[in-house]
């Protein structure tokens, strides 16, 4: 029996990946969380011939909290997404007090629930998370995650292709570090099964992963940014740690998460210099059970990639900090 929330279950990330979740043999009940149109989009789910009940709610009444109570898992997709010319971090002022609202919501009612955190920026958002969790006392790094899946996604897709694979799912391609532009580190060396990526052919597909966002967000040209791929991501996670929590065993994703929280972290920590970061981990039923260490033997290049990330998410991860422990007053 799981008990599933998508937070922002309206939006353009929110209705697909709520599908998903209402097709999940795994989740038993979805309950679709928005400030709109809920009602009609689990109405809508509500019809489908499978497992879960399906329920919506709105602010009133104290939503959010019914939405919450006793969840299982609780995914955030609510928030605004980007338009051409602006960065991720361009959303931090509107999306940073969405996902403290959100989170203190679930402190409260889903103390034990696994968070999967999709709204940008990732980079400062999960920070936020992580403090606003700490000073409520239920913070357990093992069960805050900060969703990358689409940077693996990506990855996959674009190494199929330069490979010449078919089946892009065959591979396996970890992407490390943030969420956004430079601070996405690909790891083609370990790729596996292990291709041979052409030398003139690599800055290119670095950047196509770094930037992948940019390219929706421009060919949508003001209507949003990656909301299928999004959705697909997204449930790929969560059907994984499902997966894992119910005993299946050897489950590895990166994710972007707390370090010194989890086994195994501290090292990569203390390798690269900063708390948060996206790392594979192993899943299991306290969510993340081990960090994996994936830094060993990586290329030059690569060294060179994860410097700039860490750079960049130092200051990312301090805005988060700062702002949980300080919001704007209104
Ligand atoms: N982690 C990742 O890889 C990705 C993250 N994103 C991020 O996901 C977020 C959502 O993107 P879209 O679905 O395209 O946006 P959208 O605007 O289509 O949907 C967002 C939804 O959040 C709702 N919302 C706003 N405030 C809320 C609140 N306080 N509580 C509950 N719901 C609330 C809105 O009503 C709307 O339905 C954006 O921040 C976007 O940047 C998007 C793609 C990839
Ligand atoms: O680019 C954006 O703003 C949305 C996002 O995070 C992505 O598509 O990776």
């Amino acid at each position: 029996m799981v008990k599933a929330v998508v937070a922002g279950a309206s939006g353009g990330i929110g209705q697909p990946l709520s599908l998903l979740l209402k097709l999940s043999p795994l989740v038993s009940e979805l309950a679709l969380y928005d400030v709109v149109n809920t009602p009609g989009v689990a109405a809508d789910l509500s019809h489908i011939s499978s497992n879960a009940k399906t329920t919506g709610y709105l602010p009133a009444n104290d939503g959010a909290k019914a939405a919450f109570k006793d969840a299982d898992i609780i995914v955030i997709p609510a928030g605004i997404p980007r338009k051409p010319g602006m960065t991720r971090d361009d959303l931090f002022n509107i999306n940073a007090g969405i996902v403290k609202g959100l989170i203190e919501v679930a402190a409260e009612v889903a103390p034990k629930a696994f968070i999967l955190v999709i709204s940008n920026p990732v980079n400062s958002t999960v920070p936020i998370s992580a403090e606003v969790l700490k000073a409520k006392g239920v913070f357990n790094a093992q069960r805050l995650f900060g969703v990358t899946t689409l940077d693996i996604v990506r990855a996959e897709t674009f190494v199929a292709e330069i490979a010449g694979k078919s089946n892009p799912q065959e591979l396996n391609v970890p992407v490390i570090g943030g969420h956004s532009g430079e601070t996405i580190v690909p790891l083609f060396s370990k790729v596996a099964p292990a291709v041979k990526i052409p030398d003139d052919k690599y800055d290119a597909l670095v950047n196509r992963v770094q930037f992948g966002g940019d390219e929706v967000v421009k060919a949508k040209d003001g209507l949003g940014s990656a909301t299928l791929s999004m959705a697909y991501a997204g449930y790929r996670f969560a059907e994984k740690l499902l997966k894992a929590v119910a005993g299946v065993k050897g489950l590895v994703e990166p994710s972007y998460v707390y370090l010194p929280g989890i086994p195994g972290g501290e090292e990569i920590a203390k390798k690269t210099g900063v708390d948060f970061f996206s790392v594979p981990v192993e899943l299991g039923p306290n969510g993340a059970e081990k960090v994996v260490d994936i830094l060993g033997d990586i290329t030059e290049k690569e060294e060179t990639l994860l410097k700039k990330a860490v750079e960049g998410l130092q200051d990312n991860i301090k805005k988060g900090v700062d702002f949980a422990h300080n919001p704007p007053q209104k």
